[in-house]
Parts: C-alpha cells; structure tokens; sequence
C-alpha cells in the first residue's frame, strides 16, 4: 500500500501542507527543527491516531492556529491511500476545546476520525493504513524498560488484525478492574470472604482475552525470529543473527501455540497467586507483565550491545515487521524512516540502502542532508527539501 497525497493544516509547525507521495523512496531532507519528523508523525497518527512523540494530543496543533469563526483551534490531517483491495480517504482532526470546557474537566482535545469521509470509532482506523516507523528513540526497543517491547509486538499484530486491537483494550479494562478490585481487598474496602467467587468472572475475562494476546504474540516472535534474524546478519555483514524470544510471566505457555491450553495454564497460575495478588492489590501475571528478550549470540543486546550494534537490532526489528505485515496481510506497508543513517558506521549505512531496494515498498527516509546516501540510491529517491514548515522539490 501506498499513500498517494498527504494535507496538512495547522498541525505541528506546518499551516498548510499539500504533498503529493509516490511509491518507492522519497528523502526528505532538511536542517534541524524544519518539519521533517513532522511529516513522518501525521503519517504515523493518520495510521494509528497516536502520535508517537507528543506526550497529549493538543501539542499537535499549530501554536498561532485561529480556528474558524468561533471555533477553537484544530489540526486536521487527510490522506489518500492506494491499498491492494482498493483506494481510501482517511482523515483525523485534532480540536483544542474551549477553556471553560477545559475548566471544568473535560479532555483538552477532542479527536475526530473518518474513513471515507463516514465518522468512525478511533480503533476503526487502526489497519487501514499500515505503517512501521523507524526514529532514533527506538533503540528503547531493545535497550528501555519491557513496556517498549510490549508496545512494539502490540502496535505490530493490531495494524495486522482487527481483533487483536479490539481484544488488546479489552485486556486493558479487565486489568484496570480486576486491580481496583484487588486493592479493595487490600485495603480492607471489601469483605475478603467473598474474593474467590467475585474473581471467578474477571480471571475467566483476564485468561481468555490474555490467551488470545499471547497466542498470537508467540506466533508473531516465531515469524519475526526468521525475519529480522538474517536482516541483522546482512545489515552487519556478519553471520551472527538476532534472535528474539518472549518471556511470559504466565507459567508453562512458552511452547503452547493453542489458545485453550493458554487459557488453562493462565487460570492455574491466577489461582495459585491469588494471596499473593490481593496482598500487592494488582494483577500479577498476563500480557502486561511479559517480556521480550532480544540478543545476538545469546548475549542480551540490550545490555551489551555498541550503540551501533543496538541502533542495526532495532532497525532490523523493523524491517522484520514490515515484512511480517507483508506477509500476514499481503500488502506492504509504508515505511518511515527518521534520520536513518545516523550513528551508522559507512559499511551498515551502505547495506541498509541496499536492504531498501524493493521498488513497491513505499518508503520515507529523513536526514539533515544528502551527504551520507550513496548515488544509486539518492537517483532513484524523490527528493524534497524542508525548510520551516515548507516543502520544495529537490
Ligand atoms: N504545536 C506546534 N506549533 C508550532 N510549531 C511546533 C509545534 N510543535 C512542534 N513545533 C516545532 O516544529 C518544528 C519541527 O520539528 P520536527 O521535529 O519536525 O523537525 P525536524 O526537521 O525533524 O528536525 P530534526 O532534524 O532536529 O529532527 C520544531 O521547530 C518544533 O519546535
């Protein structure tokens, strides 16, 4: 898939922006702070409606935005894409809301999100356009806390699967209230004797939703091991690969691939923790408390890897998910690349230009400058340069 025009308005620092994309690669390159991480961000939150730098969503609009006669200040953002089923509209605005609606409590923002122009729920867009993005701060992935790994299998499988984002909130509120329960109990809120039978229904909730996450997490490490494991090797031009394996803190499933034994053994382990769960007032075990354990060699990159070595796993962790996506959904996705080569030594800079050749992956690689691209690939790259907000064909 591939999109074919991206409008802006006041969103981030740019006010308008009209950009025509084609597939294949386009560099946009420019000097700091001219707008160029922006770009691959309203991509991102026009897939995902997140953005995956801004900490609320009301960063995102313009600073001198003015609204429309009367209106608060919005961001909108549209795009076109071509998918391998057909063509579609996707458009999300970002609205301030006025300040004595701020006052009294409700969200800053409100978000608006439309396919075709047909007012949908946000997790309905989730899928429509599918992205991997790639900037300097992944190398959390393997190097941060297990919430980024958890992320980067979850933002994977829910661009893939429908069900998989549904099922992924699901899980979410089962835990908030199956933890509010808990700390009841905890802090003596709630009689105790009733505990096992008022569990029995949210760990049968918790289990069958959790047994779903983890099945087709386990699926997608096996599939993301023969992956990513080789782009490492060619990335490095060594023959070490990278291997992945999940770490579950549910006892017993590592192997299992069947979602009812998953469920059972996730049932079995509730039950032996339940002192254990009401004396710390949280869920103890699931989806949100598993791990990813990344290495090469078996020595955990994450703690001994160079930068280098670090900034080439994450790189190939996403590579190996644009290819996972191919594969599942049998339609690339759109790859989004932010300051690629930096911190690269000149022979992984060259064989990751090389790895970016297929001509029907669209692709959008940032970098301060054209310098360290080699000349086959900056001929074949359509090329735009950014300055403050504003986009020139180079
Ligand atoms: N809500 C906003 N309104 C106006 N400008 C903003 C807003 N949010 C961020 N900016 C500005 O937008 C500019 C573009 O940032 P962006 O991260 O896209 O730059 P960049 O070209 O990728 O830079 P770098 O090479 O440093 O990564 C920055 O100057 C930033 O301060």
């Amino acid at each position: 898939m591939y999109v074919t025009h991206l409008s802006l308005r006041d969103f981030r620092n740019y006010e308008r922006l009209d950009l025509n994309l084609e597939p294949g690669v386009t560099l946009l390159y420019g000097p700091n702070a001219a707008g160029k991480t922006t770009v691959l961000e309203a991509i991102y939150f026009l897939a995902t409606t997140r953005s995956p730098r801004a900490g609320a969503d009301r960063e995102l609009v313009r600073f001198e935005a003015q609204g429309d006669l009367g209106v608060p200040p919005f961001a909108r953002l549209v795009c076109d894409v071509v998918r391998a089923d057909g063509y579609v509209r996707l458009e999300v605005v970002v609205q301030r809301r006025a300040e004595e609606e701020s006052a009294i409590g409700a969200t800053p923002t409100i978000k608006t999100v439309r396919i075709d122009r047909k007012a949908v729920r946000a997790l309905d867009l989730v899928g429509n356009l599918r992205v991997v993005l790639f900037t300097p701060a992944d190398i959390a992935l393997v190097t941060g806390a297990p919430a980024e790994r958890r992320r980067y299998l979850d933002v994977t499988l829910s661009q893939i699967d429908g069900r998989y984002v549904r099922t992924l909130a699901h899980y979410q509120k089962v835990v908030q209230q199956r933890n509010s329960l808990l700390r009841a109990w905890r802090e003596g809120r709630r009689p105790l004797r009733y505990a096992d039978d008022e569990l029995a229904f949210w760990d049968r909730e918790l289990a069958m939703a959790g047994a779903y996450l983890l099945r087709e997490r386990l699926h997608a490490v096996v599939d993301l091991n023969a992956l990513a494991g080789p782009l490492y090797c060619r990335m490095s031009g060594g023959d070490t690969p990278l291997t992945l394996a999940y770490q579950s803190s549910v006892a017993g499933i590592d192997s299992v691939t069947d979602s009812r034994a998953i469920e059972q053994a996730f049932l079995a382990h509730l039950t032996r923790l339940r002192d254990d769960e009401i004396g710390r007032g949280q869920t103890l075990i699931g989806p949100h408390r598993d791990d990813l354990l990344i290495a090469v060699g078996g020595v955990p990159i994450g703690a001994y890897g160079s930068r280098g070595q670090q900034r080439s796993a994450t790189l190939s962790l996403k590579l190996g998910e644009a290819k996972l996506m191919r594969i599942r959904t049998g339609d690339a996705p759109v790859l989004l690349l932010d300051d690629l080569l930096s911190e690269l030594d000149a022979e992984r800079r060259s064989h990751v230009q090389d790895i970016l050749e297929r001509p029907d992956q669209q692709t959008i690689v940032t970098a301060t400058g054209t310098d360290d691209f080699d000349l086959k690939f900056l001929t074949r790259a359509r090329r735009w340069r950014v300055e403050s907000g504003h986009l020139y064909p180079a």
